[in-house]
């Protein structure tokens, strides 16, 4: 299914996986969805590889981390979180060189913490790993060089792209309204 893209979210300068300028990083782009969720639009590289052509386990459980972490974005836009817990499940190898999706959503949320879920969905719509994780609440003004003149300050931001989707197709897999009653 179809779903239209509400928000580009902001990009940092030099996260692993959302940093402009981080080289060695995915540099992943993020869009709110009109269902609720987040997408993360991702390629991973060489630099990221395990086996050859297969993506390090790592890179998998960064990019479902920031995934899961940004979805309270999608409603609380100035609301961040620093992860305490975050298990995977790895089913499929993740190719490098492809563009990849990663859903992301929130199933419950309390006054000091945060919890979701996540998947990497493969090109064929097979999830290729899944990931439940959980945050403590950290407001954006409470992170560490967002009161300074930093350069990290004036690059989180929102870059608007002319290859920026207007909408991102795959099968939901979690049903928001369970996800609410969960929560
Ligand atoms: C200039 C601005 C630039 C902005 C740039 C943004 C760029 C990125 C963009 C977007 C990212 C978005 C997405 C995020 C993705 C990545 C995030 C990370 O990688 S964060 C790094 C890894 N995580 C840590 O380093 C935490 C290390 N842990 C700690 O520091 C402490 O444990 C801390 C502060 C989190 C909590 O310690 P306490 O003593 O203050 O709190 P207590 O009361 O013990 O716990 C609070 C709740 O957390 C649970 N908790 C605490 N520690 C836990 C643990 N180890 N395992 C499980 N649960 C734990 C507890 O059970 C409790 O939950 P109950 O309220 O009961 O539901």
């Amino acid at each position: 299914m179809k779903h239209k893209v509400l928000r580009k979210q902001e990009n940092s300068r030099m996260c692993l996986v959302c940093g402009v300028k981080n080289d060695f990083g995915l540099k992943a782009s993020f869009y709110e969805l009109d269902n609720g969720e987040l997408a993360g639009i991702f390629t991973p590289r060489e630099e990221h590889q395990s086996y050859p052509g297969i993506a390090h386990g790592g890179i998998s459980a960064a990019i479902l981390d920031e995934t899961i972490g940004r979805a309270i974005m999608v409603t609380d836009r100035d609301m961040l979180g620093y992860t305490v817990e975050l298990n995977l499940k790895y089913k499929k190898h993740v190719p490098l060189g492809q563009k990849l999706i990663v859903i992301g959503r929130i199933t419950r949320e309390k006054s000091r913490t945060f919890e979701g879920t996540g998947e990497i969905i493969l090109a064929n719509g097979e999830v290729a790993a899944s990931a439940t994780a959980k945050y403590l609440k950290v407001p954006l003004d409470k992170m560490p060089s967002f009161q300074e003149d930093s350069e990290d300050r004036m690059e989180w931001q929102v870059n608007i792209s002319e290859n920026d989707p207007r909408e991102i197709e795959y099968e939901q897999k979690t049903d928001m309204k369970t996800c609410l009653r969960l929560g």
